[in-house]
């Protein structure tokens, strides 16, 4: 498995300020979801900030989808962060939008053609459940509902990486395992996945690694767990041991 991220003795200090990650070194598989956790204040949302090109290392290297974050140039920054989709704890829909046009916003950025853009936010809003809601307002959806608004938009790019800070943090715990779900469907068809949480309850039985961080460093690592689906079937058995 090549790396889709990885961090070299990365250091993180906000101007004025004191280092809120030192020496992070880690790598994301392609292909990969694996979580970031930690204490409030730990770094986890500055760590996605580094990933997401949104502030810059202050020590060591960042490299992302093969390209030393370092290297680009000012006018490389917006489409490169094409490649990544984004999601975030309070969903940051625009509520005077229909949810097809808040799914169609980094389309429409973009300059994509309408028809383009109608058959890829269809597609991004089936992928989550939400085609009966396209002509809705976000603000008569369900917190659940509007993450999911959210994850289809992050979606609707088809981005190499989905970083997600703290997706989770308002929703109650059944629409929570719905969207951690949600994300291991991606993952499954090939989307790479970083997750900050704190929602260490969700995360303990999935089976995909734990990345602790602690004072802006990394403290322990949980490896992946195997899970029944590793295994190779038994002759005459399909991989779900049927
Ligand atoms: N813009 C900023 N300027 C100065 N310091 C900041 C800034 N943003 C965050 N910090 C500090 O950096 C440290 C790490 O913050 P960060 O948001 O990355 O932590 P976190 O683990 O995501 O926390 P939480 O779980 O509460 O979101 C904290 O001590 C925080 O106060």
């Amino acid at each position: 498995m090549t790396d889709i991220i990885h961090f070299n003795q990365v250091g993180y200090r906000y101007p004025g300020g004191k280092d809120v990650l030192s020496d992070v070194t880690f790598s994301l598989g392609r292909g990969e979801m694996a979580f970031v956790t930690g204490s409030s204040g730990a770094g986890k949302t500055t760590l996605l900030r580094l990933v997401g090109l949104l502030c810059k290392p202050t020590r060591g290297q960042v490299m992302v989808d093969d390209v030393n974050l370092a290297s680009l140039k000012n006018g490389d920054i917006a489409p490169f962060r094409q490649r990544i989709g984004m999601v975030f704890q309070n969903f940051n829909l625009l509520y005077d939008r229909t949810v097809f046009d808040n799914v169609a916003l980094p389309l429409v950025i973009r300059g994509f053609a309408y028809s383009d853009v109608q058959r890829r936010v269809r597609a991004a809003l089936d992928a989550v459940g939400l085609l009966n809601r396209e002509k809705s307002s976000p603000l008569t959806l369900s917190g659940g509902e509007q993450q999911r608004v959210g994850i289809a938009r992050a979606i609707v790019s088809k981005p190499a990486l989905i970083l997600a800070d703290e997706p989770t943090g308002n929703l109650d715990p059944e629409m929570s395992k719905e969207v951690m779900k949600l994300f291991e469907r991606f993952n499954q068809v090939g989307v790479s996945v970083l997750i900050a949480t704190h929602a260490l309850h969700l995360i303990v039985h999935m089976p995909h690694r734990i990345i602790h961080l602690d004072g802006g460093k990394i403290t322990a690592r949980r490896p992946r767990t195997p899970v029944l689906s590793d295994l190779p079937p038994f002759p005459g058995e399909d991989s779900r041991g049927r």
